[in-house]
């Protein structure tokens, strides 16, 4: 069974206002909200692409009634802890640029950690669990350390997307796949990052350093690298143009693991994982089957040598 875990979902309202300008009333062009946070969207790319998943995390409150029935509506199966604030709203403002306010995440009681422990408790060997997206404030840091290391049984194979101090973190757990954007890389080592061959060096760094068997780092519109212990390969995102980036990252991440759940080879998973992030970025909302198949059969891995 495959599980993603949002510790901290949002429901994100997407507004497009071309002309937006500081200090006056401006009117939106189009709204709409969307159940978000890292996991759900793995959870609905996943479900898109044919894979059955469960969706786990904290929700509460109106947004989170919301998040529960726009996953019910698309059959994604949820085993959310209930929690007493409202789960926070991501603002998504499209103007010339995307600006992006996330909220603040609503607490988290000891009494709710609890219960996902139980949950989390119950995951079978050969489970697959993605843990994505930031922490809830009022976690520790080392909550992701604390899943993959001690909550979950051994055997259990961890995807993580995540930043700051919680990706640092979490890798002493040892997680089975991470995939960094170029900037998350570059926060943690403390160096600029901007082209492939930087991302392949530090991906590289990374990989063996904290001994991840699989290492994405995302670049936007320079693609990935996919970097594991034998070789670097950079994969280009096919031509199109950019509609919508918000949830690109959690497709590409979808995209990996519905491929490599057929076919256990990882290089075929990371160019599905470029074609379904750029078909999401290409879209008003998230990639298509048909689109990602289409983008896939006309992509290929470059290797780098470092
Ligand atoms: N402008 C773009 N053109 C083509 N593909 C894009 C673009 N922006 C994002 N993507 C696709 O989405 C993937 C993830 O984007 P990225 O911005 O790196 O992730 P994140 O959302 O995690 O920061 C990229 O590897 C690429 O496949
Ligand atoms: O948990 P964080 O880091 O605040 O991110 C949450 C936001 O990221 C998203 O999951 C989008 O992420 P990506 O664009 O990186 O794929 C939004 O749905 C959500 O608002």
């Amino acid at each position: 069974m495959i599980y993603t875990l949002t510790l901290n979902p949002a429901v994100d309202y997407i507004v497009r206002v071309s002309d937006f300008e500081l200090g006056r009333i401006n009117r939106s062009e189009t709204d709409v909200k969307y159940p978000g946070g890292k996991g759900i969207n793995v959870s609905r790319v996943l479900n898109r692409l044919g894979q059955d998943n469960t969706a786990l995390g904290f929700v509460g409150g109106f947004t989170g009634r919301f998040i529960e029935d726009s996953l019910a509506a698309e059959n994604i199966r949820t085993d959310f802890v209930s929690v007493a604030g409202d789960t926070r709203l991501n603002i998504k403002l499209k103007t010339l640029e995307e600006t992006e306010i996330n909220g603040q995440s609503t607490h988290i009681s000891a009494a709710n950690m609890g219960a996902l422990k139980e949950k989390l408790a119950l995951l079978k060997k050969g489970d697959t669990l993605i843990l994505a997206g930031s922490l809830p404030e009022t976690v520790s840091p080392g909550t992701y350390y604390d899943i993959i290391h001690t909550w979950v049984p051994k055997d259990i194979r961890c995807f993580l997307d995540t930043n700051g101090d919680a990706l640092f973190e979490a890798l002493r757990a040892r997680p089975f796949f991470i995939k960094p954007n170029h900037h998350e890389l570059a926060e943690l080592y403390n160096v600029p990052i901007a082209s492939p061959e930087q991302a392949a060096f530090y991906g590289k760094k990374l990989q063996t350093e904290y001994s991840v068997p699989h290492v994405l780092v995302s670049m936007a519109s320079q693609g990935v690298l996919y970097i594991h212990e034998e070789e670097i390969v950079h994969i280009q995102p096919p031509r199109g143009t950019l509609v919508n980036s918000v949830g690109a990252g959690d497709s590409t991440v979808a995209g990996f693991l519905a491929k490599y759940e057929k076919t256990n080879d990882p290089k075929e998973a990371a160019i599905y994982a470029v074609a379904a992030g750029s078909a999401s970025a290409f879209s008003e909302g998230f990639c298509t089957k048909a689109e990602v198949d289409r983008y896939s059969n006309n992509m290929q891995c470059e290797r780098i040598n470092i």
